[in-house]
């Protein structure tokens, strides 16, 4: 299916043809109409900028000067599906070699808002420039130049690796296409494995091919909604390593994820709940922006699991959550909270410490605090 630039996105999901999956937006394999569109040579719509030097796991990337121009920067962004309100007044800025990690509920508009930054759909209100090209009336140009990973496998499961890669680099119309090809399956580690049907690969692997289909044109920007979704925690490890190794190449990644350990992967988060950008900044900084006081209580078994029932509902108590042994009490108001534990402090059986809340727990409290300020709103 072809988009045109600018054309607002009318397919939601991926339609099938003759038993084969086209996503319809995808850039990767992906957007087939727009790098078929192009037709041409792959040409750079505007100079590959400097990149920044090598990124640090889950510490900011070290960026100077120039590079510190923001990738992604979008001011108001709004979009609305019928009379819901999907991406509301959604601000963020994203500069050079980030990884930005983008969180939150099932449909709090992660996809839509990457959708928008990328070009496939039109916002009905907001402003703001991705690889300094305007989202509204430069989306063929940012288009070129990013690489989106869609949340559904969409490369051909009936064609090789090696086919797939191929298709993928006529559609960029990529010189040197096989010398690129043999590239990435080289980077893959699948060099000998080329002729496998990609149909046959285990859920980790897929998702790795995926990756080096969305780089094979080297883009400067790199959009991953929720990549390792039911992947085994050794093959997204595996996967993140890579998304680390292109980011210290100077690729900036905007990642959407469920999975809390990913998140701390990231050198910065965002956290968005009913369209809401509700935190950003490091790891560090949301959790403690959050304002939360945590303890954390161990003792026998069935003494823990009677305490947390006895401390849910108390005033002051926003969470328990039992981990092992142990129950992390968790509440926005510190003296609240004290008060409401301090009959069970002295009980000999209990031990007491302070803890750091986790970045689960400032999750949940950023999602029911804005519950609470959405209620009766119409979404
Ligand atoms: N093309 C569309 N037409 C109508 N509603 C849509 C469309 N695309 C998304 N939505 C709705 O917009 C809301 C936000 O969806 P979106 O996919 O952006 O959320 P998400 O945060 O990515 O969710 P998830 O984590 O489940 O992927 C959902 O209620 C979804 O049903």
């Amino acid at each position: 299916m072809l988009r045109l630039p600018g054309e607002p996105d009318s397919a939601h999901q991926p339609h099938r043809a003759g038993g084969r999956v086209h996503a319809a937006h995808h850039l990767q394999p992906g957007n087939a109409g727009e790098t078929g569109l192009a037709g041409r040579s792959h040409h750079r719509a505007h100079p590959r900028r400097p990149r920044p030097g090598p990124a640090r796991d889950g510490a900011e990337p070290a960026v100077s000067g120039e590079a510190r121009t923001p990738v992604i920067s979008v001011r108001g962004l709004t979009k609305r599906f019928g009379d819901k309100v999907v991406v509301d007044g959604f601000d963020l800025d994203v500069e050079r070699g980030q990884i930005h990690g983008f969180l939150g509920p099932n449909g709090s508009g992660k996809t839509t808002t990457i959708r928008i930054l990328c070009g496939l759909l039109v916002p009905d209100g907001g402003k703001g420039t991705c690889l300094g090209y305007d989202i509204l009336g430069e989306s063929w140009a940012i288009k070129q130049r990013v690489g989106y990973m869609t949340q559904r496998f969409s490369l051909y499961e009936d064609l090789t690796i090696r086919e797939n890669l191929d298709f993928v680099a006529r559609l960029h119309g990529l010189a040197g296409r096989r010398a690129k090809v043999d590239a990435a399956l080289d980077r893959l580690g699948l060099a000998t494995r080329g002729d496998q049907l990609a149909g046959t690969l285990s859920g980790g692997w897929k998702q790795r091919l995926a990756l080096a289909a969305c780089v094979l044109h080297e883009p400067d920007l790199l959009l991953l909604d929720e990549p390792t979704a039911g992947v085994d925690p050794k093959a997204r490890r595996e996967f993140w390593d890579e998304i680390h190794a292109l980011a210290a190449g100077g690729m900036t990644v905007l990642v959407s994820t469920h999975y809390m350990d990913e998140a701390e992967r990231c050198h910065r988060i965002a956290y968005l709940a009913y369209g809401r950008l509700l935190a950003v900044g490091t790891v560090e900084e949301v959790v403690r922006a959050s304002g939360l006081s945590t303890w954390h209580v161990s003792g026998p078994e069935q003494r823990i699991a009677a305490l947390a029932r006895e401390l849910e509902g108390r005033p002051g108590v926003e969470m328990v959550a039992p981990f092992g042994a142990t129950l992390h009490v968790s509440g926005a108001d510190a003296a609240r909270l004290d008060a409401a534990i301090a009959p069970y402090r002295e009980e000999a059986s209990l031990a007491w410490n302070r803890g750091e809340p986790s970045l689960e727990d400032t999750f949940i409290h950023l999602m029911a605090e804005a519950a609470d300020n959405h209620a009766g709103a119409r979404r």
